[in-house]
């Protein structure tokens, strides 16, 4: 997977390069993040990335020229690299809330260039012109697009075959599914006088996989009723999720 990240903090993006999963991905050859930095298209002596907002108010937004030259160089990088044209996503709170549907669409259409604003934004008619889809990773506000492209590439890499030590690690993933995470447990068996459920230490995978289950649908339907509005569960996890709520009402 070739990712491009247009940013004026390129060195923030260790964390997804050179760390854990993604890092291994990196090292294998997997995923790749290029990074381009609007300050690198300056041409003044203070090699100046912000401009003043028409209108007035608080605040600067990002300066036009650079960031519209960072964002075509990434763009022509990608298609040199791939062959394929790239899609260019703007993260902020005005974008699409990213759930694991818009990861997987998203990861499926690498190459991806990724805008990570600062500032107060980007000019609207660089949305209009160089963004292909504007995404958000959650109705809060950051002081930069960095940590949502790295949220964006951590979840898209781990669906990149090869990835994960185990492909049905990501299968298995919360929401993957669209269902919450079952819980889980590790050595000791006893934490504080709580055991570990009696079933996980029988050796029997069909009464594991079947738990295991009916945790994550009862899980689910405490915590996040919502996902399964939109759900159509099988006969096995019908019955699995009325055994638990029969359960839980006892
Ligand atoms: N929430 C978010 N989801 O994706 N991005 C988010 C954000 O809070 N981004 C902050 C950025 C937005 C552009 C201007 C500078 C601050």
């Amino acid at each position: 997977m070739w990712v491009g990240v247009v940013s004026l903090f390129p060195e923030m993006f260790d964390a997804v390069t050179r760390y854990g999963v993604t890092g291994r991905a990196v090292s294998k050859g997997l995923l790749e993040v290029a990074c381009y930095n609007p300050r690198d298209y300056a041409q003044d002596k203070h090699r100046t990335v912000d401009d003043r907002p028409y209108g007035g108010g608080p605040g600067m937004l990002m300066k036009v020229d650079t960031l519209r030259q960072a964002i075509h160089v990434a763009r022509e990088s990608a298609e040199r690299r791939t062959g394929q044209r790239a899609k260019v996503v703007y993260l902020s709170p005005q974008g699409r809330l990213l759930d694991q549907r818009g990861v997987k669409n998203l990861a499926a259409s690498s190459p991806l260039v990724l805008v990570a604003g600062r500032y107060e934004g980007i000019d609207e008619r660089v949305v209009e012109a160089d963004i292909d889809e504007e995404w958000s990773i959650g109705d809060y506000v950051l002081s930069g697009g960095e940590l949502p492209a790295m949220v964006l590439i951590d979840a898209a890499a781990r669906l990149v075959p090869g990835v994960l030590g185990h492909q049905d690690s990501a299968d298995e993933d919360s929401f993957s599914d669209g269902l919450l995470d079952c819980p889980h447990y590790t050595r000791p068996e006893a934490v504080d006088g709580r055991e570990v459920p009696k079933v996980l230490l029988s050796g029997d995978h069909g009464a594991i996989r079947r738990w295991r289950m009916k945790s994550s649908l009862g899980r689910t339907w405490l915590r996040r009723p919502d996902l399964l509005e939109n759900k159509t569960l099988d006969t096995e996890q019908r019955k699995l999720l009325d055994e638990f709520i029969e359960e839980y009402a006892d």
